[in-house]
């Protein structure tokens, strides 16, 4: 069930990174930070786990599922980054339940969580958010304004002895959960939130000049 397109045998260790998002849309900081994510992590792959529903989202205003993937392939172009329908495929809604599904259906492989910055503030939230951290080593890569943030949030401090230094980042989808990392890297300003906005304001104009 890896995602489509995968030629991987399931035996191989391979090393990947997990990127849950809603992807509405998809752009290029999600691209910004899967391609960090390969080589500082010393990756195979990365999936785009694209999330039939945020649960801390609404749903007014999120974009058909297949319209979201479709926006994600797109965007990845790299034969290393993939989108993939998994959570829709394993039925899971929350990130915890999906990491315990792909690690039982992927016994071998090596996992690590994959998010920005702007994720570890409301991380608190996210449901059973401590056995995400107990089940797979997670990465956080700095994003605009959220840094800060990121290092007061609860999760953080929660966490911080199991913290490792940016300088390990590579190993840790060798490390035994509880382990994580914040990486303070090129930053990227791209999100789903101001393309949707310019979007928005873009229909408004033109419809003034029709009008
Ligand atoms: N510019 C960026 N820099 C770092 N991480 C990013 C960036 N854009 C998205 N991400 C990360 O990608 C993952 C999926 O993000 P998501 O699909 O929600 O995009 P978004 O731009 O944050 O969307 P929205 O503005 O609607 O909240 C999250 O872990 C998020 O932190
Ligand atoms: O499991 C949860 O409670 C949970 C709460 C909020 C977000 N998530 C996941 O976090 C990932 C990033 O979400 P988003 O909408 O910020 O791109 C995506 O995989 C979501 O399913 C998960």
């Amino acid at each position: 069930m890896a995602p489509t397109g995968s030629l991987v045998p399931d035996r191989r260790r391979l090393r990947v990174g997990l990127m849950g998002g809603s992807f509405n849309p998809a752009h290029e900081g999600h691209r910004h930070i899967a391609l960090l994510a390969l080589h500082r992590l010393a990756l195979h792959e990365v999936w785009w786990l694209v999330t039939p529903q945020n649960p801390l989202k609404p749903v007014a205003g999120m974009a058909p599922f297949a319209e979201r993937l479709a926006g994600a392939r797109e965007v990845a172009s790299h034969s290393r980054i993939r989108p993939s329908d998994l959570e829709t495929r394993l039925g899971t809604r929350f990130t915890a339940d999906t990491l315990l599904a792909l690690r039982r259906r992927y016994p071998t492989f090596r996992f690590v969580w994959v998010m920005g910055a702007d994720c570890l503030p409301e991380f608190s939230r996210w449901h059973r958010w401590k056995t995400i951290f107990d089940t797979v080593p997670v990465a956080v890569f700095d994003r605009p304004s959220y840094s800060l943030g990121a290092m007061s949030s609860v999760a953080a401090r929660h966490f911080a002895k199991n913290r490792v230094p940016a300088r390990a980042a590579a190993t840790l989808t060798m490390r035994t959960p509880p382990a994580w990392a914040f990486l303070h890297t090129r930053r990227h300003t791209l999100s789903a939130t101001r393309i949707r906005h310019e979007a928005a304001s873009g229909a408004r104009a033109g419809q003034r000049m029709r009008g």
